[in-house]
């Protein structure tokens, strides 16, 4: 049997990199960014305003104060997207917006708190040092500089950064689109009816969610019955939109484990037990030397489980992102655990803050229904105690590591 760290490096090191595109900011939400990203022009670009107020020289207001303001004639106004006005003089100011550019000569800024509001003359009832409100250019970003590394996740805040620095378009590495797909003959569609022996499909919807949670674009393609043919057929089908496929099912040791069947010719297909709990038969390949498939077992926690161990790494270091897996935390037992000796177990457990605040390890209690069929525990858990290989019993009390489930 595998290890889990082996299976995955094989993995790891099979997976392609996506090719790099370029393409508009808004649809390059949660792609990774493909080139160091510069500012063509220091941010903010000019000296502006940081209040609403009055642009002065320093020296004038020194002796302001509520007892004694100073009066100041006012030249005009300058709004934001407006061109400085061109010079204060000592004894003169300006109405000034937030983000207006300061005028030559003015050196500080006095909101319009601290004054009268007046439109023609004002009377400034308070000091400021020079420099007071005035938010300098380049002081957030230098021209030049580089914004945004390669290899980062593109969220709302580095979108506003492309933006801020006048990018319409960015190269980058987009989000996998992952096929996903159920074989087996017992299954059917959610929403329809089922006959003895048939259950509905929940394995396609669970990991095309799973993708998409994990940064991917996820299609579930319908369910395809334990016929070889067909589930080749399907495959072959999906190629042309998918950067990688999932299946579910048809890989361990049955009569009619038809994907196991129609992959294993594939050249660098290879199916393997790892020896973890649940997950244990495991397939992976590319298919024509390009798009990474991973077979993963029909149970559908085995599947979830595989998912996160295998795949969601993955997916990450198709993009250029560091293919961790789900965050863990530390963790204390509210109750013994028992795992068999030699593979990797991943418990469902729901964790807890106990009393006494945020400082406190979490506590946690492992679901009742630790089977790989057993969907119900694993959608109430919030985690996965990871138990290693060597570790047969740990009581209650004992600290453990739990990955965090999106
Ligand atoms: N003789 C052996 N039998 C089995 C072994 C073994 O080592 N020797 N391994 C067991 C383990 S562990 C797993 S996991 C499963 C994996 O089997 P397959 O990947 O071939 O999956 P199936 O046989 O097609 O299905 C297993 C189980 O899961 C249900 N299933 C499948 N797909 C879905 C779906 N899309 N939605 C909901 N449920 C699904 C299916 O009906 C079966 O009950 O093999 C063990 N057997
Ligand atoms: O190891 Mo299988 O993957 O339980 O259920």
């Amino acid at each position: 049997m595998k290890s889990v760290e082996e299976h995955l490096s094989g993995i790891l090191s099979a997976v392609p990199l996506l090719a790099p595109l370029d393409i508009a900011l808004l649809d390059a939400e949660g792609a990774s960014l493909a080139e160091p990203v510069t500012a063509p022009v220091p941010l903010p670009p000019f000296d502006n305003s940081a209040m609403d107020g009055y642009a002065v020289c320093a020296s004038d207001v020194m002796a302001a104060s509520p007892e004694t303001p100073v009066s100041l004639p006012v030249i005009g106004d300058v709004m934001a997207g407006d061109q400085a006005i061109s010079a204060i003089e000592p004894g003169l100011c300006a109405r000034i917006m937030t983000g207006a550019p300061m005028p030559a000569g003015a050196d500080a800024v006095i909101p319009v708190e601290w004054t009268d509001g007046g439109t023609v003359r004002v009377n400034i009832a308070r000091a400021a040092p020079p420099g007071h409100y005035i938010r300098r250019a380049g002081e957030d970003v230098r021209a030049g500089q580089v914004v945004l590394e390669p290899g980062v996740r593109l969220g709302a805040a580095q979108l506003g950064m492309l933006a801020a620095v006048g990018r319409g378009r960015v190269p980058v590495r987009p989000k996998p689109r992952v096929v996903v797909m159920s074989t087996g003959s017992e299954l059917r569609e959610p929403g329809s009816q089922i006959a003895p022996g048939q259950i509905w499909d929940s394995n396609s919807f669970m990991l095309a969610v799973a993708v998409r949670e994990a940064g991917g674009v996820g299609y579930r393609q319908a369910t395809v019955a334990d016929e070889s043919d067909k589930v080749l057929e399907t495959i072959k089908d999906q190629l042309t939109r998918a950067d990688a496929i999932i299946t579910t099912g048809g890989v361990s040791m049955g009569a009619k484990d038809v994907v196991k069947d129609v992959l294993s010719g594939l050249g660098t297909m290879e199916f393997s037990s790892v020896a973890m709990r649940p997950g244990k038969p495991q397939g992976f390949g590319l298919i024509d030397g390009i798009t990474p498939i991973f077979t993963l077992p029909g149970n559908p926690v085995s599947a979830y489980v595989s998912f996160q161990v295998f795949v969601r790494p993955a997916l990450r270091a198709m993009q250029g992102l560091p293919p961790e897996s789900l965050p863990t935390v530390p963790a204390v037992l509210t109750q013994e655990i028992t795992s068999p000796r030699g593979v990797r177990h991943y418990l469902r457990t729901r964790l807890n803050r106990p009393p006494g605040g945020e400082d406190q390890r979490y506590a946690a209690t492992p679901a009742e229904g630790q089977g790989s069929h057993q969907l119900a525990a694993l959608s109430s858990a919030d985690g996965l105690i990871v138990v290693l290989e060597d570790v047969e019993r740990l009581p209650a009390g004992a600290r453990v590591d739990v990955m965090r489930l999106p």
